[in-house]
This record gives structure tokens, sequence and C-alpha cells, in this order.
């Protein structure tokens, strides 16, 4: 029987089980998902970040807090998020508001990030206009000299942020377009309720 017949009275065992089966397919990225945020005019924008785990029963995602993302995130902090994977015809939609993660989290996940990373997020100042790659790369050549001696210490403005999920949609594509679609709500009591949607 599908899950779609027998739903989990909550979804996060659920979304664990699709990473879960994501994750096994050997793909790129399958932990690709597209994130949409808003500015303070309700204008929308969305970009691919990954998904990196779970803080309780949010989702987690790293970037600069100084990026567009962030910035929006600051002023507007509910959030949407979509993953996609194609050889399993599956799509999950989440929504719900972000916060930043404590220091300690965004420490931790930093420096068990690959040097390079770690100094490219020194380097670049995400979603800012650069003239030419080689003013990017002389800046990241700066800081690989300011750090030649010291493990890279986690910039300030770089960090997670946890997404606490309001809604989630676990889409199973299907012949004809006729596909299988479970919502999950969460209410005010914090518990969940789930209904079946039409394709
Ligand atoms: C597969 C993939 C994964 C990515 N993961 C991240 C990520 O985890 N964090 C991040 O800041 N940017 C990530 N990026 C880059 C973002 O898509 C985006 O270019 C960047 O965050 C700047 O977005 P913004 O200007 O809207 O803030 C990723 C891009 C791709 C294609
Ligand atoms: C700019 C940027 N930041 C962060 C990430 C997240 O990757 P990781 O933390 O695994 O290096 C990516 C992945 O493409 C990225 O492009």
């Amino acid at each position: 029987m599908s899950t779609f017949d027998n739903p989990p009275s909550a979804p996060i065992e659920w979304l664990q089980t699709w990473l879960d089966e994501a994750t096994k397919l050997s793909l790129n990225e399958p932990m690709a998902m597209n994130l949409a945020t808003a500015d303070e005019q309700n204008r929308l924008s969305s970009r691919i970040v990954l998904f990196k785990g779970f803080k309780h029963e949010d989702i987690c995602f790293f970037t600069n807090y100084n990026s567009r993302k962030g910035v929006q995130l600051e002023k507007c902090p509910t959030a949407a998020l979509c993953f996609w994977w194609d050889e399993l015809m599956r799509q999950i939609r989440i929504e719900g508001v972000c916060h930043k993660l404590p220091n300690e989290d965004s420490d931790a996940y930093f420096a068990s990030r690959a040097r390079g990373s770690q100094l490219g997020a020194w380097a670049s100042q995400q979603s800012q206009a650069v003239d030419s790659r080689q003013t990017l790369e002389a800046a990241y050549a700066e800081q690989e000299q300011r750090f030649a001696q010291a493990d890279v210490s986690r910039p300030p403005h770089w960090g997670g942020y946890h997404l606490s999920i309001s809604r989630i949609e676990f889409w199973q594509g299907r012949d004809h377009r006729f596909h299988d679609r479970m919502v999950y709500i969460r209410q005010a009591d914090k518990q969940w309720q789930h209904q079946r949607l039409q394709p």
C-alpha cells in the first residue's frame, strides 16, 4: 500500500524517508532545493540552496546573511522551499518561517566545510556586483594569505537558517498526470492536519 493511502499523522518521518531515497540515487545534488523569498514589496525571488539537515523538525540551510536572500529574510522571514527529483517523479513543497541558527550551529557547520569553500565565504560578498573574475581571484588569494597559518574562522555574516514548517506537500507523479498529493498543515495547537489534494 502506498504512503498516500495510509499517511502518517505527522509529516517529518515521510520527509526523511523521501530525502533518504533521493540520497540513495547517487545524483549530483540530491539535496538541492529551491528557496523562494520576498522583499518588502512582496516581489519574489528564488534560487537553489542545499538542504543541510534538521534542527529539531526545522529545515536547515546555510548562506551569506548579507546576500540578497539574507536581506530579504531579515525583513520578511516567510519563505518557500521546493525539492524535485526527476528520477523518482517526486516533488516536496514546503512553506514556513526562517530564523537564524544559533552561532554554535553555524560554527560547527562552517568548520565541516572544505577549506576552499571556507575561504570563498570570506572572499565573496555574495550578491554584490564585481568588475571582473580577476577581482574575485585576488580577494580569494588575499584570504588564502590571511589564513595561511590558521584554521579559517566563520565570517560573522555567514551562517545558517532553520525554516519552521507550517505547510508541506508530498507529490508523487502518476500516469495520465493523475498524480498523488498529500498536504500537511500545522494547526494553532501545533498538531498536523493532512488532506489528499486533487492532481
Ligand atoms: C546546486 C546548487 C546549490 C547551491 N547551494 C547554495 C547554498 O547552500 N547556499 C548558498 O548561499 N548558495 C547556494 N547556491 C547558490 C545560490 O543558488 C545563489 O546563487 C546564491 O545563494 C545567491 O543568491 P541570492 O543573490 O538570491 O542571495 C547553490 C546553487 C546551486 C546551483
Ligand atoms: C555559494 C554557495 N554557498 C554554499 C553552498 C553550500 O555548499 P557547502 O556548504 O556544501 O559547500 C553552495 C553549494 O553550491 C554554494 O554555491
